[in-house]
């Protein structure tokens, strides 16, 4: 019997890109909040998350007395449940993003920005929007104000910026702020939240890979501990899904506009000086020249060895140069983590036996037409964890 149920998660925060450390669980009037511990193995633990996620609540004051919420999916322990990935990834992605800028989280305030489209009353809508959004970052940075001082803040991003403001305050202006906010916000969350989505979707509609990710977790990890951050670096299979994932289904197929300063020659054509130029990641990393069998999901092509010539210029789903993404290394542990945990802890199966519709969508990100739904069944490790 199939259980119809929604369901979401989320994670703690990673830290600064490339730093990894363990958390601990610290009781504030913010909530639980997570601190590094004192002495590292400098880890994050994903046991430490699991943590009652039924008290999803829609005030904001309540919802800040709220713990982490981690992968509960009622129903999973006993037999196969339907769960839907797309939420869940989007409140995963959104509560790790605001966590490092502010430590509280607010997806409900926000999910209704990111959800606007509509047909009637559009501009009204988005000023609105726009005006309910800057009330909320306006209260983030006020909140830091007031609590100057709180350990429990002291290495949030805006804690950081505040203290840039008191040295610069011409330039890190509150309007400044919280534009920087708003850019991490905008392309931090979406992005890895597709990439999830999309590195599901192949995986379900491939067994045999989800089969060798399972068997690489099995014998490196095992069943008694979950998947950590730093664990990754030794999953160079789950790795290549990610990197399979990222060169198919790029978050960002046209990476973002760039202009050019001066004359410069790409290609043998000539770019005039500010031109706009746009890159076709996407092409380029479907492009026949460059791939072998070019639109199949194969994570074997990125095994050790393989692929290594050239593989900068043709593989570049976080852009290249100085303008690529500052957000790849806080992604890759992301994504790298979280697919950990999802097949350490459960089994998983298509809901039915025709292949997951591959559809891509439009807009600024590329977003799968279909949002992801799946059947999941807890593991040994998963049963125990949701116990
Ligand atoms: C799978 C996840 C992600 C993908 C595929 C991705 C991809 C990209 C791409 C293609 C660009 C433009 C690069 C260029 O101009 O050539 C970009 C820029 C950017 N990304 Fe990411 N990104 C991801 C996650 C993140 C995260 C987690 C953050 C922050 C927490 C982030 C923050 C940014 C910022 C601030 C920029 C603008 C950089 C600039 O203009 O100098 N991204 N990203």
């Amino acid at each position: 019997m199939f259980h119809q149920q929604r369901h979401r998660f989320s994670q703690p925060p990673s830290l600064r890109h490339g730093q990894v450390r363990r958390l601990q669980p610290h009781h504030s009037r913010f909530g639980t909040l997570w601190r590094p511990l004192a002495q590292p193995p400098e880890t994050i633990h994903h046991r430490d998350l699991l943590v009652d996620s039924s008290e999803h609540v829609s005030k904001h004051s309540k919802r800040r007395n709220q713990p982490f919420i981690a992968p509960t999916v009622p129903g999973s322990a006993d037999g196969f449940a339907k769960v839907e990935l797309k939420l869940m990834f989007s409140e995963l992605t959104f509560n790790i993003i605001t966590r490092m800028m502010a430590v509280s989280s607010y997806p409900g305030d926000f999910l209704p920005f990111l959800q606007w489209v509509d047909y009637n009353g559009y501009i009204r809508r988005i000023k609105d929007l726009g005006k309910k959004t800057d009330e909320l970052m306006q209260e983030m940075i006020d909140e830091h104000r007031r609590n100057k001082g709180d350990l429990s803040i002291e290495n949030t991003m805006i804690t950081h910026l505040l203290s840039l403001q008191e040295s610069q305050p011409q330039y890190y202006t509150d309007v400044i702020i919280k534009g920087l906010v708003q850019v991490i916000l905008n392309a931090g969350t979406d992005t890895t939240s597709l990439t999830l989505e999309w590195a599901m979707a192949n995986l379900l509609n491939n067994p045999q890979v989800l089969a060798k990710v399972r068997a690489e977790l099995d014998k490196h990890i095992g069943q008694e501990k979950l998947v950590e951050e730093a664990d990754v670096a030794k999953l160079p299979y789950l790795q290549c899904i990610i990197s399979e994932t990222l060169r198919l289904y790029p978050a960002a197929p046209l990476l973002v506009p760039h202009s050019a300063f001066e004359i410069c020659r790409i290609g043998g054509y000539e770019i005039p000086k500010d031109s706009v130029l746009m890159v076709n990641a996407w092409a380029i990393q479907r492009d026949p020249m460059l791939w072998d069998d070019p639109t199949s999901f194969k994570p074997e092509r990125f095994e050790q060895g393989k692929e290594t010539s050239d593989l900068i210029y043709k593989l570049m789903p976080f852009g290249l140069g100085r303008r690529a993404c500052p957000g790849m290394v806080l992604a890759q542990h992301v994504l790298g983590s979280t697919l950990g945990a999802l097949i350490q802890c459960f089994e998983w199966e298509r809901v039915s036996d025709k292949a997951i519709d591959m559809t891509e969508g439009q807009g600024l990100t590329m977003p799968k037409v279909e949002p992801l739904e799946a059947m999941c069944k807890a593991s040994q490790l998963g049963k125990k964890l949701l116990a």
